[in-house]
């Protein structure tokens, strides 16, 4: 084995040893059976047994002086992507202080995603991640732990991943999406990296929020530009140099401080009032959390919830509503739903308004009754989804191709070693639900854990239920309603023009590397 903190490991001990035999034996050659050889020859011995002491380690990618490779934080894929060609399944770099190392193919995959006795998740995530919402004891004025992390997932599995919750907030939240489509008006341009966000805020903010603030607009907007100004701290100044006032760190801060005040102050009002709700918060009260635990685990889960289920929703209606064949198939299946579902297979009826035949549908047909909207969900994550997840080293013995990886640091994988690798998936740059269908089945047929959209091992995702649920609504409520063409700024539509490719290189949301707007007119 060999080891990155240098301890001379079994095969290299023996080609060590046989070198300095041979050195020893080419210094008695050429002095002469003498006392100077026997020195000559040990001395070399222990030469070369401190030189492969120094030098084992995988391959280290050099970065700027001090800080390290910045090029994780500005420009991630190509950065992992690049190094991962160069070197192979594992390379190291630095970021300041801390050792990271970047892992690479199936076999590498496996050990990162099985392994929970060495890795740790939620270490990976605090150092390393940044732009979560950060609350100080100071500035709260009390001495209440935040909620730790088993808690926070706890609750969060009760209030989204339960199938009577979710059926509970169905009517709710196809109401809530209905109502905000209807704002659209009859014909307009959109971009659905502002706009589709705008409705996965809405339904977070309702699924594991509160009344209060989802049914306000003003207030929802306020949140939206708090939640920006959060995500905008997690940037390579604030990650790298915590204590530095930097202007992101500063906002950062500020948006954190005013999302947790506007949270507690809807707590202390229901409290003071002894008014109840039917929504997270006041499930989260009648638990017996703390004011500020119940602030922590909205601003937590906001934080988790929005992101990815924004990005993913923008992207599935963007693939969807623009290529025919795709939008007519997932048209079809929703119009089958609706004839199976509210009047019982009968295939003569006709249906005059499919947005409002969608609303009366209950949760098991949208889990278990779009196969089409579903595989091309799957697909829109698998191209999505190319990042880096992270972990970090917090006991003795992960071992990664050959090499020891250090207490304390860091280990990355990115999704895109197997989302994007050909031996998966065929032309895996290519929008292509086929694939999950028989025979291909890509992403069950190629390495183990090629797909890894939703997680793998221990730590898969716990808001999956919700976000599919979520991007399925937008979706297919949007496609009930409009039609829609890929056009430019100004709504002029452009014939014929491709999807912009996504910046994978952007830490958290991967919006298209240029502008896309949508013109869309009213069915
Ligand atoms: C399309 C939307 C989403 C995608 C693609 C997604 C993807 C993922 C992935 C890949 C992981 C595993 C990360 C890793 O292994 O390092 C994960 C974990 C997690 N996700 Fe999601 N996610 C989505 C939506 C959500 C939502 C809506 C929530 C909740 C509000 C959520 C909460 C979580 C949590 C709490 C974890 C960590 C679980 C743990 O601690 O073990 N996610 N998600």
């Amino acid at each position: 084995m060999k080891s990155s903190t240098s301890v001379l490991s079994f095969p290299f001990a023996v080609e060590t040893a046989t070198t300095s035999i041979l050195i020893a034996a080419f210094a008695l050659l050429i002095t002469g059976v003498t006392p100077i050889a026997v020195i000559l020859g040990a001395a070399g011995a222990t030469l070369l047994y401190f030189a492969s002491v120094v030098r084992s380690g995988p391959p280290k990618v050099t970065g700027f002086p001090i800080v390290g490779a910045v090029d994780f934080f500005t420009r991630r894929y190509d950065f992992l992507t690049e190094n991962r060609r160069k070197y192979g399944n594992i390379f190291e770099f630095n970021l300041l202080q801390h050792r990271v190392f970047a892992l690479g193919g199936a076999s590498a995959r496996v050990q990162y995603f099985s392994n929970h006795t060495q890795l740790n998740f939620t270490e990976g995530y605090k150092v390393l991640f940044g732009g979560v919402p950060v609350v100080t004891k100071e500035a709260v004025g009390t001495a209440e732990a935040p909620a730790n992390m088993p808690q926070f997932n706890k609750r969060l599995l009760a209030l989204i991943a339960k199938k009577e919750r979710l059926a509970e907030g169905l009517p709710v939240m196809l109401s809530d999406i209905s109502k905000e489509m209807a704002k659209w008006g009859r014909e307009g341009v959109m971009d659905p990296f502002v706009d589709v966000y705008g409705l996965v805020f809405k339904l977070t903010c309702r699924m594991l929020g509160c009344r209060e603030i989802a049914e306000d607009e003003g207030k929802i907007a306020h949140l939206t530009k708090l939640y920006w100004d959060m995500e905008a701290g997690s940037g390579v100044l604030p990650v790298l140099f915590p204590w530095f006032p930097s202007q992101a760190k500063k906002r950062h801060e500020a948006a954190s401080m005013e999302l947790f005040k506007l949270v507690i102050g809807v707590i202390e009002t229901r409290r003071a009032l002894g008014t109840k709700e039917n929504d997270a918060v006041q499930f989260l009260m009648d638990s017996g959390d703390s004011n500020v635990d119940i602030a922590q685990f909205v601003m937590g889960s906001l934080f988790a919830g929005i992101i990815n289920t924004g990005i993913n929703s923008a992207w599935l209606l963007l693939q969807v509503a623009q290529k025919p064949v795709w939008r007519e198939r997932v048209l079809g299946e929703l119009r089958d739903l609706v004839i199976r579902y509210n009047y019982n297979g009968d295939e003569t009826v006709q249906i005059t308004s499919l947005n409002e035949e969608l609303t009366k549908l209950p949760l098991d047909s949208w889990e278990d009754g779009l196969p089409v909207l579903e595989k091309c969900l799957r697909e829109v994550v698998r191209m999505t989804l190319t990042g880096a997840t992270l972990r970090r080293v917090m006991a003795k013995g992960f071992v990664v191709d050959g090499y020891e990886l250090p207490l304390g640091s860091f280990v990355t994988y990115s999704p895109g070693d197997a989302h994007f690798n050909p031996q998966n998936y065929s032309r895996p740059f290519d929008f292509d639900p086929e694939r999950y269908d028989p025979p291909r089945l890509e992403d069950k047929n190629g390495e183990p854990f090629a797909f890894l959209g939703w997680g793998a091992g221990r730590h898969p995702c716990l808001g999956m239920r919700f976000a599919k649920l979520e991007m399925k609504i937008i979706c297919a409520l949007a496609l009930a309603n409009y039609e829609f063409a890929v056009a430019d700024a100004n709504g002029k539509v452009l014939v014929g023009a491709e999807l912009p490719e996504p910046n994978r290189n952007n830490i958290h949301t991967q919006r298209p590397a240029k502008p896309v707007y949508m013109r869309y007119n009213k069915i």
